[in-house]
């Protein structure tokens, strides 16, 4: 068999940036400063809590799941007097950042697709910023969110950095920065031609001029009704990654699900994605074999009744679960071959 080079180089390429699927690390960024309201730095102890690693031990295959725990950061002395306006919170944010790259490069390194439980979504430029340092710049995003999170700090009207995590990322938008102290650990690392977003209907005026002019893949609910999800993500996945040889970034906001899915969450917006939706989207990324790098974020225990949080926690579950194999055709028994059907007592309906 002939193989060209540029055939063989792709090879070696899809070698280097696909793990096997078999090995998961978990890390939860506990982190709440990227956002105004109190309690979406639990997200990680209730996921876990509600039994993720329970569901993810369940997936046919059996995974290896290492959990890494959660990050933590000190401010250094240096950067205690610094403030950026209109970036609440910045050093925090920087530090905490820094910690969270350095830790999903890690858990990448090992081997692993990296499962970041959030937080609120400012944690974004950490897990896409230590993918790319894992993965050799070979990293395609999708960002599965109502919001466009592309504001700079001359856009936001919040102030609020969980809206800004892209624009810090992109290297199209470098310029409309100020110099940031302490965050040169962070380069303006993607080029918004590799990112896609999937879900969006809550947009700002300067993020849609943004998109518009850049002429980002932007797949919004109107795309999804007229599409449907399947053929939205395969558009989207043609689009950022057409040779099929990139480590696939999914950072998903739970608030890309409609409120009535995932009530929890600190800016919820009506007219989302269904659970089934969400769940059919994961399953297709999850059959590319690509997936590096998974954020869950801006689930919030705070924020509904009892009810309400358990509801958004088991949509955050079933996403992750969908992600990393989970099928919803049910687990074959082991011994399959040997089985006798008579062994499943007969159906009874019950009316
Ligand atoms: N990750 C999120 N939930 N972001 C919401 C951002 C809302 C608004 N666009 C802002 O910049 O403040
Ligand atoms: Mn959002
Ligand atoms: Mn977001």
């Amino acid at each position: 068999m002939r193989v060209n080079l540029r055939t063989s180089f792709q090879i070696i390429k899809r070698c280097l940036h696909t793990n096997d699927g078999s090995k998961v690390g978990i890390l939860g960024v506990p982190f709440d400063k990227g956002q105004a309201k109190k309690g979406v730095g639990n997200g990680p102890s209730i996921i876990r809590e509600l039994g993720l690693i329970e569901r993810l031990e369940e997936i046919e295959g059996k995974l290896n799941i290492k959990d890494y725990g959660d990050v933590s950061y000190e401010i250094p002395q240096d950067l205690k007097t610094h403030s950026i306006p209109n970036m609440k919170e910045y050093e925090h944010i920087t530090t905490c950042n820094h910690e969270v790259s350095k830790s999903v490069e890690n858990i990448l390194r090992d081997g692993r697709i990296c499962v970041t439980l959030g937080g609120d979504h400012s944690l974004g430029v950490g897990t896409v910023d230590g993918h790319i340092k894992a993965k050799d710049e070979n990293v395609c995003v999708l960002w599965v969110d109502a919001h466009a999170d592309l504001n700079t700090n001359k856009t936001s009207s919040t102030g609020n950095v969980h809206g800004m995590p892209l624009a810090l990322l992109a290297k199209e938008l470098s310029d409309y920065w100020p110099y940031l102290p302490g965050m040169d650990w962070q380069k303006p690392i993607i080029s918004l031609r590799n990112v896609a977003y999937i879900g969006l209907r809550s947009v700002d005026s300067y993020e849609r001029l943004v998109i518009d002019k850049l002429g980002i893949n932007a797949f919004g609910m109107e795309d999804i009704e007229n599409y449907g999800i399947s053929t939205v993500i395969d558009m989207a996945l043609n689009r950022i990654d057409p040779d099929k040889d990139k480590s696939i970034h999914v950072s998903f906001d739970i608030d890309a699900l409609d409120s009535l899915e995932a009530p929890s969450t600190g800016t919820s917006v009506r007219g989302g994605m269904t659970l089934r939706e969400g769940i059919h989207l994961m399953e297709i990324i999850y059959r590319t074999g690509r997936l590096g790098a998974f954020d869950l974020v801006e689930v919030n225990p705070s924020l509904g009744s009892e009810q309400d949080v358990k509801r958004t926690v088991d949509a955050a579950i079933h996403i992750i679960a969908a992600g990393l194999g989970h099928s919803r055709r049910g687990l074959r028994p082991k011994n399959i071959e040997t089985l006798p059907l008579q062994t499943f007592p007969p159906t009874r309906h019950v009316i």
